[in-house]
């Protein structure tokens, strides 16, 4: 049986996570396994919106000490989970938490770890592409073991349903309570203004120093809102303490898989362009025409930021109130 971890984003399961279902899926099936899928919490509602997607078993880990997010207890959980259900492969997306879970199950299991995966194949072992350097270099690897993990980048994998729709057997899982052993724990949390996740929006509307000021970033917020997208920015932005470092997109940011990408003002110097590149499409909104990123855009407008939006919301805006 092969084992997914799904996340859980807006009330569903992440974009993001349905990558890794599908790619799961295509190992699953051409070795002949299953599909199970796990989450931690009680993420029952899940099920129906895995049930399109080949998986027969949703496990719910929940028990006290895995009831807020710790990358060493929820590690050690899956670690558990895996020996019980006799899981020979286990994949994430590569989210913050689909690493840092798989890592320490890979550690707590003493199995390989393969990271940042963008395409997987069946087989035994599994033959893997992978980004290396912040994804600058792909690598071709070969990952064995009794228990294989590997996580998958976000915007790699088209997600497509499977042939045949299962009714998901929603199981519960409560590991072994690891209240003693050490571990990370969430103290407080910051609400981002959009429900929508950076990692897997399916618009990304993003700024840097062009952009001018914290203030400057109000039209890139109503785009985002209007198009059902989130925010990101370039480094200048986090430095300049225009946006929390968590809108950062880049090398040491997010990496996203977005449907679109809108950069507004910003150069795409190689450690920005690292986070966005998955991005199926992008829009670069610039006034210097020799702009990195405007040469590696599929379109560009030259211009001012502030004009150039200021022009689209008003078009937006009016076909919002005629509709
Ligand atoms: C180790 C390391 C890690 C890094 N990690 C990251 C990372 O994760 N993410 C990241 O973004 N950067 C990262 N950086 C920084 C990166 O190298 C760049 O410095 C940064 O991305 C530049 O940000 P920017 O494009 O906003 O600014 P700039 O490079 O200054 O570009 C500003 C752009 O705005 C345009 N512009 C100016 N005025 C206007 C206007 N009115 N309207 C429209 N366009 C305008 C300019 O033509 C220019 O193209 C990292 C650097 C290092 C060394």
């Amino acid at each position: 049986m092969l084992l997914v971890i799904v996340e859980e984003d807006a009330g569903g399961v992440s974009a993001a996570s349905l990558e890794a279902v599908t790619c799961a899926r295509h190992l699953a099936e051409g070795a002949g396994l299953d599909l199970h899928a796990a989450a931690f919490g009680a993420h029952g509602d899940l099920a129906a919106g895995l049930s399109k997607y080949g998986v027969s078993t949703l496990h719910l880990v929940t028990s006290e000490s895995t009831r807020e997010y710790s990358p060493e207890l929820w590690g050690t959980a899956l670690a558990e989970l895996v020996e019980h259900t006799g899981a020979t492969g286990v994949l994430a997306a590569s989210t913050d938490r689909g690493t840092e879970i798989l890592a320490n199950a890979a550690a707590s299991t003493e199995q390989p770890f393969a990271s940042n995966c963008v395409a997987i194949e069946p087989g035994d072992p599994w033959t893997l592409t992978r980004q290396r350097g912040g994804g600058i270099l792909l690598e071709d690897a070969e990952l064995s073991g009794r228990v294989k993990l590997a996580s998958l980048v976000a915007g790699s994998v088209e997600i497509s349903e499977a042939t045949a729709t299962h009714e998901v057997d929603v199981l519960e899982f409560a590991p072994t309570p690891q209240a003693t052993m050490p571990h990370s724990a969430i103290v407080d949390r910051t609400s981002r203004g959009s429900g929508v996740s950076l990692a897997s929006a399916r618009v990304v509307v993003s700024g840097g120093r062009g952009v001018g000021s914290a203030e400057g970033f109000a039209p890139l917020e109503e785009l985002a809102e209007l198009l059902g997208g989130a925010v990101g920015c370039s480094r200048v932005a986090t430095n300049n303490g225009w946006r929390s470092h968590s809108d950062q997109v880049g090398l040491t940011g997010t990496k996203i898989g977005a449907e679109l990408y809108i950069a507004c003002g910003i150069s795409g110097a190689t450690q920005h362009w690292v986070g966005c590149m998955g991005a199926k499409t992008i829009l670069a909104i610039n006034t210097d025409p020799e702009a990195p990123l405007v040469a590696r855009a599929d379109y560009a407008v030259i211009g001012d930021v502030q004009e150039v939006l200021g022009a689209v919301l008003e078009r937006l805006r009016a076909r919002r109130a005629a509709a």
